[in-house]
């Protein structure tokens, strides 16, 4: 048997395994939470030309002026602003040609056409936005792989394309699996717990545009196992969870086996989460994620994001940590990097009391994942380390 693989090892084998997926053009409202799969080049500049960047009047030489004309948005003023002549404006509108700096309307007094101060002149160039500052036509604006939120559907917008062009978006199938599972959360035999993985994983998943199927609870039987992947042949990823341990029961990786998928890696040096199963059936992912609902979210968390942000042309698909001070002091470790569930408060992050792999409770009640090294001493109260914010909370 083969020593768990370190971490980052692991995450790397992982995404060299697939290939990001095939571009579509897509209008721009629908490519929110997707990846740029081209850089973004402005096809116009902005502002296309200089700007008033508030309401007054724009102005040439010294005053008093005499008001001449108006220009506002989609109307600008035609002809030029001579020294001593004003021209009434309003913010984002074209400034006139001749006028050198804009008077605020709260600085100035105006009757008859006749404008004059009442405070300060304004600066030359005052109040004026510059043709192309804030970007020029044929300019960069954004590079391959970039994640489209708010601020870039504005952006790519602005530089003028409708379209934008994404990967598509991912199919994945979840499947839970294990003998003791309900479908049913209220009618729940004694025996039995309700299977809450799949949806968990499904929910973890929610930020990230896929088309997603669940499959299950699936028994612990090689026949069920293999109608279940088979059903699943078309999605580009396959998450099971359950039975990838070494019971008895454990039919994962032989499941797999007679899918015709080959094994990339099992095991991963982590805490939670050490038994994940990585296989491949030609282009298709399958990540066999262990039962334990904690141990389930962990690789959830390091391995099925990343991989879904990596089919969707993300140029940075790991997650991001932060450093937060811890709240209590931290038990030293051993061989396997461990993330254990902790709350942020301010600066803070505290541990909670119970950190066993399978503690729902707790895993709702986090907001972040405190990483600790492995083979690393205590940590003193105080001490910055590393944390993965989480959205459950
Ligand atoms: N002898 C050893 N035993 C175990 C080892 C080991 O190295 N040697 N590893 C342990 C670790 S670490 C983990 S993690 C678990 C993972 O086991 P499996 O992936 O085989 O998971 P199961 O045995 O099927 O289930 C474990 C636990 O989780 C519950 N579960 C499973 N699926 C779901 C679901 N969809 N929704 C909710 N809860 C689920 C299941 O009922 C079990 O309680 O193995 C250790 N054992
Ligand atoms: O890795 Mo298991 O996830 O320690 O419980």
């Amino acid at each position: 048997m083969n020593p768990p693989l370190p971490l980052e090892q692991a995450q790397a084998r992982l995404l060299a395994l697939a290939e990001p997926l095939d571009i579509e053009i897509v209008p721009v409202a629908a490519s929110l939470a997707r990846y740029l799969a081209t850089p973004l080049i402005a096809g116009r500049s902005q502002p296309p030309a200089d700007l008033s960047a508030m309401d007054g009047y724009a102005i040439s030489g010294q005053g008093p002026w005499r008001i001449i004309g108006e220009s506002r948005g989609g109307a600008p003023f035609s002809g030029p602003v001579r020294s001593g002549e004003a021209v009434r404006i309003s913010t984002g509108a074209l400034l006139p040609e001749g006028s050198d700096r804009v008077l605020i309307q709260e600085n100035a007094l105006s009757q008859d056409n006749e404008l004059t101060l009442t405070s300060d002149l304004p600066a030359y160039g005052q109040h004026i936005r510059r043709a192309g500052f804030d970007f020029s036509s044929g300019e960069t604006l954004l590079g391959e792989g970039n994640w489209i939120g708010a601020g870039q559907v504005a952006l790519i917008l602005a530089s003028g394309a409708g379209t934008v062009p994404v990967r598509r978006k991912p199919r994945v199938t979840f499947i839970d699996c294990g003998d003791e599972l309900a479908a049913s959360p209220a009618q729940c035999p004694p025996d039995r717990i309700p299977a809450s993985n799949g949806a968990m994983l499904a929910a973890l998943a929610a930020n990230i545009p896929c088309e997603t199927r669940y499959i299950g609870p699936v028994p612990d039987r090689l026949d069920a196992l293999s109608v279940a992947l088979e059903t699943a042949c078309e999605s580009d990823l396959i998450v099971t969870s359950g039975g990838a341990s070494v019971g008895d029961h454990d039919l994962i990786r032989p499941a797999l086996e007679a899918y015709g998928a080959q094994i990339d890696f099992w095991r991963v040096a982590i805490k939670p989460g050490k038994p994940l199963l990585v296989a491949r059936k030609g282009p298709q992912i399958i990540l066999g994620l262990p039962g334990n609902p904690v141990s389930s979210f962990a690789t959830g968390f390091l391995f099925m994001l990343p991989l879904l942000r990596h089919l969707s042309g993300a140029a940075a698909p790991l997650p991001r940590q932060h450093l937060f001070h811890t709240g209590t002091d931290l038990p030293a470790t051993g061989p396997r990097r461990e993330f254990l569930r902790g709350c942020i408060a301010g600066s803070t992050v505290t541990p909670l009391e119970e950190q066993d792999s399978s503690a729902l409770l707790a895993l709702a009640r986090a907001n972040a994942l405190i990483e600790r090294p492995e083979n690393s001493g205590e940590v003193k109260a105080g001490t910055d380390v590393p944390v993965y914010l989480l959205q459950n909370g």
